[in-house]
């Protein structure tokens, strides 16, 4: 009898997972990647203790307040201890990010001839697709997405941004400015937290630090217990901006999942390696995964900010001391260093430890 032969990763991610979905089919071979036995400990968004940081309260026209004090005490002790946050008070109004998601979910329900208009080689990384071929044995994501460059402007490819919805483009320009106003304030907020000079982030991500975008797309999956829509990683940039318009997104903190809520007002702020070196590993880079549902689709919408391509980052000098002693080597393009390390299923970030 012959085998039944299970096509590689290549062959499979060169079908979109939304076509796989839309013809019922269940998943299968290298899409399988949840084990039936992990009995790891989820948490429900009813129940998420996942810190809301007011944003409103550290703006730059704020002269120092005890209220001011306080919420950088609240976003210390969120980075130190989960490494993310839900922003509030960051200026971006809810009908904006609402049309941010909307422009998103307008592109993944397009036919696939209009959406393969923008379609990548499998080994690339920008444009319509899925990531490229993991490692023999690692799982591949149930979800499809679209990754853009964002700034600086001059890296911008506008033949991968989708001409359709017809307000995409425009839409994904002022969300990209609506972010890199957001970077300015949380890279300040979070050196006063640290009591650095309020500019010492800014200066590492440097003059041409990154925006990339990303928006993931998770088709419902009939077998939700059997796939991830994104495995589990940290991020290789410096934080990580995100938000979404269900639940699907988990943080792993003390061994246990905790599903992040809708909060549709809210910007999920999430440390990335990077900042955990620059922080001298005071703030976490916590590792998340995104899960699928049975019956709903879901939208994300991810912007990397990452220090500028070239440039040495590393632990902040006022951190290290004789009791803290530095934690993390100086690094430069972490990021594709990490990118080798996530296709292997492993973390980068003890790579990089003193
Ligand atoms: O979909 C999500 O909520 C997670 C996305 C994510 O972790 C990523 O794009 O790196
Ligand atoms: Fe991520």
């Amino acid at each position: 009898m012959a085998a039944v032969s299970i096509p590689s990763a290549e062959v499979l991610l060169s079908k979109r997972v939304q076509e796989m979905a839309v013809t019922g089919e269940d998943p299968s071979g290298p899409y399988i990647g949840r084990n039936e036995h992990d009995d790891t400990e989820e948490v429900s968004p009813e129940n998420s203790p996942i810190p809301v940081v007011d944003l409103g309260c550290s703006l730059p026209q704020k002269p120092s307040s005890k209220e001011t004090e306080e919420n950088l005490e609240k976003l210390k002790s969120a980075l130190s201890t989960w490494g993310c946050f839900q922003a509030i008070g960051h200026g971006i109004p809810r009908s904006f990010l609402d049309e941010v998601r909307q422009v998103g979910r307008e592109f993944f329900q397009q036919p696939m001839e209009e959406k393969n208009k923008y379609a990548k080689p499998v080994t690339e990384f920008e444009g319509y697709g899925a990531d490229p071929a993991p490692e023999e044995g690692e799982p591949l994501n149930w979800s499809d997405r679209i990754f853009l460059e964002l700034v600086p402007e001059d890296r911008r490819n506008y033949r991968l941004w989708p001409q359709n919805p017809t307000s995409f483009k425009k839409t994904l320009e002022k969300y990209t400015e609506e972010i890199k106003r957001v970077t300015q304030i949380i890279s300040k907020s979070m050196a006063k937290s640290l009591h650095l000079e309020e500019n010492c982030f800014l200066k590492q991500f440097g003059e041409r630090a990154r925006l990339q975008g990303r928006f993931n797309y998770y088709s419902p999956c009939k077998r939700p217990d059997l796939v991830f829509g994104l495995k589990a990683h940290s991020d290789g940039s410096g934080y990580t901006i995100l938000m979404h318009d269900e639940p699907g997104l988990q943080i792993l903190k003390d061994g246990k999942w905790y599903t992040a809520p809708k909060n549709p007002d809210a910007l999920l702020v999430l440390m990335a390696d990077q900042m955990e070196i620059m922080s001298n590993g005071i703030f976490r880079s916590p590792v998340h995964r995104a899960v699928t549902d049975s019956e709903r689709d879901r939208i994300s919408v991810a912007v990397f900010y990452t220090p500028e391509d070239g440039k040495e980052i590393g632990p902040e000098e006022g951190l290290i001391s004789e009791e803290t002693p530095r934690a993390y080597k100086t690094v430069k393009d972490y990021a594709m260093f990490h990118i080798g390390y996530y296709q292997k299923g492993m973390r980068s970030i003890h790579a990089v430890k003193v």
